[in-house]
């Protein structure tokens, strides 16, 4: 019997059995094969005997068809890209590197693949069966004796790689496979790194759907990536809640989310929603964000202190009984009087539920009382009589009175626009000068009028769900996180309160105002305290020579931080230009045409005031550029990007404009270096930087000039 996967091995087999890429080539055809009958099977699967009525019948084909869409065998993807063979049956001592057939042996690829009698073929790399391919090591071979990658070519299976776990004699090495994919020319948007999930990444990535994990780490080491395949993995291996709950993907911007959209529709999951924060609070507000703040309003309007402003605004309505409440039922008068009303209020007032929420409870208190009475004079009232008594016109008046409707986007409009208010709202908490900074000068009229801001909407959507608590998704995956304000981190803290979330950041890249210095302050901003912080240092995208270079600003811009290591060096893949200032425009353009000759995207990074300059010099040399977030392809290989976009992309080879005009291009030098070391941090194979003007000191005296 051979092992799981494989069928028996046939005395007539014609194909050598000593030569194992042929006999893996056979297995991926007769994959191939299966994977066809078994979208054949679901092809042909007749309904119409199943389903009693139209709906269901349109249910069940809608998941038919989701379902042979998701069985498509794409040529360009490879159906498999590892094996393990399991350690049971060591091979004896000399003999021949041939297949054993006796080993339990599984294929792992993208998805399930089994046969006509529904033995696996294939692998999904997110069963527990697969995690060993990831996981094991010579330290540690979890019950593997050998691990097999596959390197294929256009879809040609053409190479292999193995690993003897268990065979102390072999020396530990560097995947060849690996680096290959790494420096595999991109072209088009982000790609998925299965095949290739490193050890520490796939910590992470498993960590149960239950734990909210914050990855701190360096540039290029991997955190969207592993964000990404994180979701596919709980969508794996908590489907069914999932779906029932949700999931969700924000990133910081637009251009961004272009950029890694299809790497979870590549894993086969379709259903993932990606958006940004803003998205997301203007969706639940319905306010349109037209307006934008200075530096230090937005700061204000981002900090967690608002909270509790909010929250003694939405608040501020309730006022007590003055009266008491009278109801006429038939002949006789019910009078809950004024001290009762009180108490009742004051109890919904304290115990912290939704304002929106106690505005519902109190018409059925107030009933509840009055239904006291009546029992009290032997009356013996029932359910609906207390419905009616809450339905009552006294109690909806002194409902109305006591505690009133709130309309967040007009509370904030009037928060915002009203001395008066605001001060009340904010006494003890802002300063005389924060209330000046956030007050509108220029009242708007409605709130459809009204210029919102970013801002504003983060602070409508913390009301709105203090009036109505925000439906929380199962899982929620934040990237680029060190640019949220705490107000930002509450917004998304209440889209998985009852969920757990996966944050990805790096403190070095926090350009905002409002950045995050400390992970544990963010945490509990978001509401998850207690999750775990993990740290990536290996980067895979940066070549040592351009991330040891850009690692000097460090000290300046985040001096607790580790630096990022790389598992690849370049040599010559940094380059350092200094022109005369008249000829820098012309520079940067060769400079772009130099690495045009290369395979591969190219970004041209400058700073944003410098886009128009450049686009002019390339549009006047003929040389075609896109922007960010438009995918590449063959024939338009160069993208002009502006720096403050430049966070979470990469390109092939990066050139980059004056150094010193993107620190300039920020109100601060740290922020300035910081989005500075973003920009130096965006190449996979070269770096070009091209100036005029003095680099920043820290960069100084570097480089091969
Ligand atoms: N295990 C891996 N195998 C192959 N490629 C990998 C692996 N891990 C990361 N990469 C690649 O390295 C590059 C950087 O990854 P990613 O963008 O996820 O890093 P990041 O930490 O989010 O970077 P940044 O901080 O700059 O946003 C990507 O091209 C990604 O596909």
């Amino acid at each position: 019997m051979s092992g799981h996967g494989m069928p028996d091995p046939d005395p007539l087999d014609p194909l050598d059995p000593l030569d194992p890429l042929e006999r893996e080539r056979a297995h991926l055809a007769a994959s191939r094969t299966a994977l066809r009958a078994m979208r054949h099977d679901v092809e042909s699967l007749d309904i119409r005997n199943v389903t009693a009525n139209w709906v269901n019948a349109e249910a069940l084909q809608h998941q038919i068809d989701a379902r042979i869409e998701a069985l498509a065998d794409l040529a360009d993807t490879p159906l498999f890209f590892g094996r393990l063979d399991h350690a049971d049956s060591p091979r004896p001592p000399g003999a021949p590197e041939q297949d054993d057939p006796s080993a339990v042996r599984y294929y792992i690829g993208r998805r399930h693949v089994h046969d006509a009698d529904g033995d696996p073929m294939v692998i999904d790399w997110r069963a527990p069966v697969s995690q060993p391919f990831y996981r094991a090591s010579k330290k540690d071979p979890q019950g593997i004796g050998l691990r097999r990658r596959f390197g294929y070519t256009g879809g040609e299976l053409t190479a292999y790689e193995d690993e003897r776990l268990s065979d102390p004699d072999e020396a530990e090495k560097a995947s060849a496979l690996l680096r290959l994919e790494i420096e595999r020319p991109r072209v088009g948007p982000m790609r998925d790194i299965v095949a290739t999930i490193q050890p520490e990444q796939d910590e992470i990535v498993r960590t149960g759907v239950d734990g909210t994990v914050c990855v701190q780490g360096a540039p290029g080491t991997g955190k969207t990536a592993v964000g990404l395949h994180r979701v596919a993995y709980l969508l794996y291996a908590h489907r069914e809640r999932l779906a029932r709950t949700g999931t969700l993907v924000i990133g910081p911007n637009r251009s961004f989310l272009r950029y890694i959209e299809q790497v979870l529709p590549a894993l086969g999951e379709l259903a993932v929603r990606q958006a940004t924060v803003e998205d997301l609070v203007t969706e639940a507000t319905g306010v349109e964000v037209r307006g934008t703040d200075d530096p230090e309003a937005a700061r204000i309007k981002g900090d967690a202190r608002m909270a509790e402003v909010l929250r003694r605004a939405v608040r501020s309505g309730v006022t007590m009984p003055a009266e008491s409440c009278v109801v006429v039922r038939g002949s006789r008068r019910w009078r809950v009087p004024a001290y009762e009303l009180e108490e009742i209020v004051r109890e919904l007032l304290e115990r912290g539920i939704r304002y929106g929420a106690a505005r519902e409870a109190l018409p059925q208190r107030v009933a509840h009382a009055v239904l006291t009475r009546m029992e009290r004079s032997g009356e013996a009232p029932d359910d609906r009589v207390q419905n009616a008594v809450a339905r009552d016109a006294a109690v909806k008046a002194l409902v109305k009175a006591v505690w009133p409707e709130v309309d967040p986007a007009r509370l904030v409009l009037r928060l915002l626009s009203d001395d008066g208010f605001l001060a009340e709202c904010s006494e003890g908490i802002l300063t005389e000068e924060e209330h000046k900074a956030i007050l509108w000068t220029k009242p708007p009229r409605g709130v459809r009028s009204a210029k919102w801001s970013a801002a504003d909407a983060v602070l409508i959507d913390e009301a709105a769900d203090l009036v109505r608590r925000t439906p929380s998704l199962g899982h929620v995956v934040l990237d680029e996180a060190q640019d949220l304000s705490p107000m930002q981190y509450r917004a998304v803290g209440r889209r998985c309160a009852t969920g757990s979330a996966t944050v990805l950041g790096d403190l070095a890249q926090g350009t905002t105002p409002w950045a995050t210095a400390s992970w544990a302050e963010a945490l509990s901003h978001l509401g998850k305290p207690d999750a775990a912080v993990e740290e990536l240092t290996r980067g895979f995208r940066v070549p040592r020579e351009v991330i040891a270079y850009a690692s000097r600003l460090l000290p300046h811009i985040a001096p607790g931080l580790s630096e990022a290591t790389s598992i690849r060096d370049a040599a010559g893949s940094l380059r350092v230009r200094a022109v005369e200032v008249e000829e820098l425009d012309g520079a940067v353009v060769d400079a772009c045409r130099e690495a045009l000759e290369r395979e591969g995207s190219i970004g041209l990074i400058a700073a944003d005031a410098r886009v128009p300059a450049l686009a002019s010099a390339l549009d006047a040399a003929g040389v075609p550029r896109l922007s960010p977030g438009t995918e590449t392809d063959a024939g338009a290989r160069l993208t002009l990007v502006p720096a403050t976009l430049a966070k979470g992309l990469e390109y092939d080879h990066v050139v980059l404009d004056e150094p010193a005009a993107v620190v300039d291009g920020e109100p601060d030098e740290r922020t300035g270096l910081r989005r500075l070391y973003v920009c130096l941090t965006r190449a996979v194979s070269g770096l070009t930087a091209v100036h005029a003007a003095p680099l920043p000191d820290p960069l100084r005296d570097g480089g091969d000039a």
